[in-house]
């Protein structure tokens, strides 16, 4: 592939950066071709940091960055949480606040005792470390001493950490040359003050992002931090705007979406269809499973996994799930991912090992050489217990108890002082649900991928089926005071019509818009379903294809 000219300008500047980006603008290409360049320039003790959003997102990252058997050196690939875990919390924590008496467990405030819980009521989820007094820090460094890391406190943690340690500053601007933040619209307070502090050591920084994309409002993230850097002298200001991945059209139609004076490019076909179905979410199904092989025809899409029904809510996914005929498969996190102990992840990680050929055990256990280094003895006993472990799931009967006994024995070895009883319950769960086990699995090649908007986040498909076009749903409003329906309430339109947007851009060739005239919904009560305000937006009926469309 030949880089663009303005990938090549972002390419060949060795300094602190900042890149604004499109959808299918090469953003992962031109962040992994960067990393490529960099790590020939490493020694072996030294690496490259880079944060994704999400686990999967960085184990692409990651792929991609070592695609010709480049040696990562002593590189980070991983999220925010892991990073400040991994880099500064658990390494230089005891250095500020003594070693703890208990190992390490990453808990959420509502699982401690009231009488706790009690105690941190001044925290929020905003709150920023210069807000916090000393007498609060007293109390994070109290459940430190006892073992735990509060999830919520892990950013001003990590951020109360890195000023203070200078060890912990040492240590990073020896080990890191260059830092990587993707997804930066979705950066909160404390992962953009971090970032800046870590570009104060001399590391050559590099934020990328889109201002459109921003989709994690609700969760303290703001897009303003990327703004921000765009006004930074200190970071030079990078545009790629050239979408690669979708039909012109498709192009053409989110771009108005948030702006209609937007400037359409010429194209001779408008492959954003609209249908509105007869019935509920059911009956969208049957109109799937009816149609899907001719819209395979139209649009030339060889592979099924090449198709994806996107949704706003995990309801709406449930239902696809449970009627559709067609093969598919729901994509769903469950609570053995998202939680936050290395065991947790390492056992995570081992599943995927199990069930995706494309995951490799050496990705198991390199996540965490960071926690704790492998004698010779160390990595023979992990050999044997991946032969253990590929034996017991290549017997016809699965046998639960002997996997989650060798899992157990690999989390020891690899990280020995971060036993926990919860990720071992949490295992435990994932193992005896089905479904949650068969997400897993990467999608086959004849499987239709069910997913949310906000999981599609960085992933494309020749054809998205995008569901959940209702008024009240997408985007989301509530009757107003005294049940006004008259005067509706909007939940956030402008990130509720970006992840419209995201989703729109997930497609290569072709988005089908669907509703229906009646929708299920959150105490399964059946409703009138009206079309979604997105579809009658500016007059945007005149960018979608025209004949077969009903209004
Ligand atoms: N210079 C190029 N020439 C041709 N194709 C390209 C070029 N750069 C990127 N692409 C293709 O465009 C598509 C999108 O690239 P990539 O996945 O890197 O985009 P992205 O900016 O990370 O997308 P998003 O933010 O929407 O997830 C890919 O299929 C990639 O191969």
């Amino acid at each position: 592939m030949k880089p663009t000219d303005q990938q090549t300008l972002i390419l060949e500047h060795d300094g602190n950066a900042v890149v604004i980006a499109a959808p299918g603008s090469g953003k992962t290409y031109v962040i992994s071709e960067k990393i490529k360049h960099n790590l020939k320039s490493l020694f072996e003790h030294q690496g490259i940091i880079a944060i994704s959003y999400t686990n999967k997102a960085s184990i692409e990252l990651k792929s991609r960055s070592l695609s010709n058997g480049e040696n990562p050196m002593s590189s980070f690939f991983g999220t925010i949480d892991k990073f400040n875990l991994s880099e500064i919390i658990i390494p230089f924590a005891k250095h500020i606040f003594g070693i703890p008496k208990k190992d390490i467990k990453i808990s959420k405030i509502q699982s401690l005792p009231n009488e706790e819980i009690d105690t941190l009521s001044w925290f929020y989820r905003n709150i920023t470390l210069q807000e916090i007094t000393d007498d609060q820090i007293s109390i994070i460094k109290d459940h430190f001493l006892n073992g735990v890391i509060l999830i919520e406190t892990i950013g001003v943690f990590a951020n109360y950490v890195f000023t203070n340690s200078v060890a912990c500053q040492n240590y990073i601007r020896a080990r890191y040359k260059y830092i990587y933040i993707d997804e930066y619209q979705d950066s909160g307070y404390e992962q953009h003050e971090i970032f800046l502090k870590i570009k104060f050591l001399n590391i050559k920084a590099v934020a990328v992002g889109d201002l459109n994309q921003s989709i994690y409002a609700f969760s303290g993230k703001d897009a303003k931090y990327l703004e921000e850097l765009t006004k930074d002298d200190s970071f030079k200001y990078f545009k790629l705007d050239k979408n690669h991945r979708c039909h012109p059209s498709i192009i053409n139609y989110s771009n108005y979406l948030l702006n209609p004076k937007t400037e359409l490019i010429p194209t001779d076909q408008n492959l954003i269809f609209f249908r509105r179905i007869e019935g509920n979410e059911k009956d969208i199904a049957a109109w799937v499973d009816k149609n899907i092989e001719q819209l395979q025809k139209d649009f030339v899409i060889e592979k099924r996994n090449q198709i994806a029904i996107l949704t706003r809510t995990t309801r709406t996914g449930e239902i696809l799930n449970q009627t559709l005929k067609v093969p598919h498969k729901l994509s769903i996190s469950n609570d053995l991912d998202i939680n936050l102990n290395v065991w947790s992840a390492i056992f995570s990680n081992l599943l995927y090992f199990i069930f995706d050929n494309d995951f490799k055990f050496i990705d198991v256990i390199e996540v965490f050489t960071t926690y704790d280094k492998f004698n010779t003895a160390d990595l023979k006993k992990l050999t044997d217990s991946k032969k253990i472990i590929e034996t017991i799931v290549s017997r016809d009967q699965l046998d639960i108890d002997l996997l989650i006994t060798e899992f157990i024995v690999v989390a020891q070895i690899i990280a020995p002082n971060s036993k926990s009883t919860e990720s071992i319950a949490l295992l435990e769960a994932v193992i005896n649900n089905p479904s949650e086990l068969k997400s897993y699995e990467p999608a086959s090649d004849n499987e239709i991928t069910i997913l949310t908007l906000h999981k599609s986040k960085g992933l494309e498909f020749d054809l998205v089926l995008h569901l959940d076009m209702y008024e009240w749903i997408f985007p989301n409003k509530q009757p107003g005071k005294n049940n006004d329906f008259k005067n509706p309430i909007y939940g956030d339109w402008t990130q509720d019509l970006n992840l419209h947007y995201v989703g729109i851009t997930r497609a290569k060739k072709a988005c089908i818009l669907l509703s229906s005239t009646k929708r299920t919904n959150h105490e399964e009560k059946t409703k009138n379903g009206a079309d979604s305000e997105f579809i009658w937006l500016n007059n945007i009926e005149n960018l979608r294809y025209k004949k077969k469309d009903i209004k």
